[in-house]
């Protein structure tokens, strides 16, 4: 087995973007490539920690908010200890992803896209069929605000790239970035 190539410092690679987007796919991919490559990484995925640590909280802004704080303070002690952080996590607010990057430092905001009629179609989860019918309300994206980056790092078209396609796209900036060697 290939050897863990140390980073003297880790960073965070931050995956936004409304249900449906693709973040889950690309984390899952990314974090692939990047243990290939022998870097050591944690995917943070929201609806994970949701379920682990408080599965009744529920999608107020305030419980949002509270939510990302977590994650941002996680994806910080890994960051700063060598480890590639992939934060899955819808994060609507800029300024909760503004106050992420100036915690965590080294940061690679990426802007997963995928227009709605998209999401509706795959809808993986079923919200947009619920959504559609009544049943919730405030879904990110459909009827609840989603603020898109003014200047992510990357953006990635999921209607438009492949899964692989994007991949490289975010190694590319980590490497233009430094963060990469
Ligand atoms: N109202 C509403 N709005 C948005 N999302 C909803 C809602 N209700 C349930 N879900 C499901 O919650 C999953 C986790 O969301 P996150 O923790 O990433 O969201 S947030 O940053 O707290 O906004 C999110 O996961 P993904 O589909 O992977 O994005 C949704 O499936
Ligand atoms: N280029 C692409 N990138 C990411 N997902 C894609 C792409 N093309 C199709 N998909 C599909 O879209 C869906 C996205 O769902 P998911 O990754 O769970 O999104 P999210 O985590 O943002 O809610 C998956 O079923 C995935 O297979």
């Amino acid at each position: 087995m290939k050897g863990l190539k140390n980073l003297e410092k880790g960073f965070t690679i931050w995956l936004t973007g409304p249900s449906g987007a693709g973040k889950t796919t690309l984390a899952v991919k990314l974090a692939r490539k990047l243990m290939e490559m022998g870097y050591r990484v944690e995917i943070l995925d929201g609806d994970t920690i949701r379920k682990t640590l408080y599965p009744e909280l529920g999608f107020s802004k305030e419980a949002r908010e509270m939510h990302n704080r977590v994650v941002i303070h996680m994806a910080k002690l890994l960051s700063r200890n060598g480890v590639i952080a992939i934060v899955s996590l819808i994060s609507p607010y800029r300024a909760v992803r503004e106050y992420a990057r100036n915690e965590i430092g080294n940061f690679i905001e990426v802007y997963v896209y995928a227009p709605l009629e998209v999401r509706i179609q795959r809808d993986p989860k079923g919200l947009y069929a619920k959504a559609l019918r009544g049943e919730i309300r405030g879904l990110t994206g459909y009827d609840g605000v989603y603020e898109e980056p003014e200047n992510p790092e990357v953006r990635v078209d999921s209607s438009k790239m492949t899964p692989e396609e994007e991949v490289e796209a975010v190694i590319a900036r980590a490497r233009e970035l430094g963060y990469l060697p």
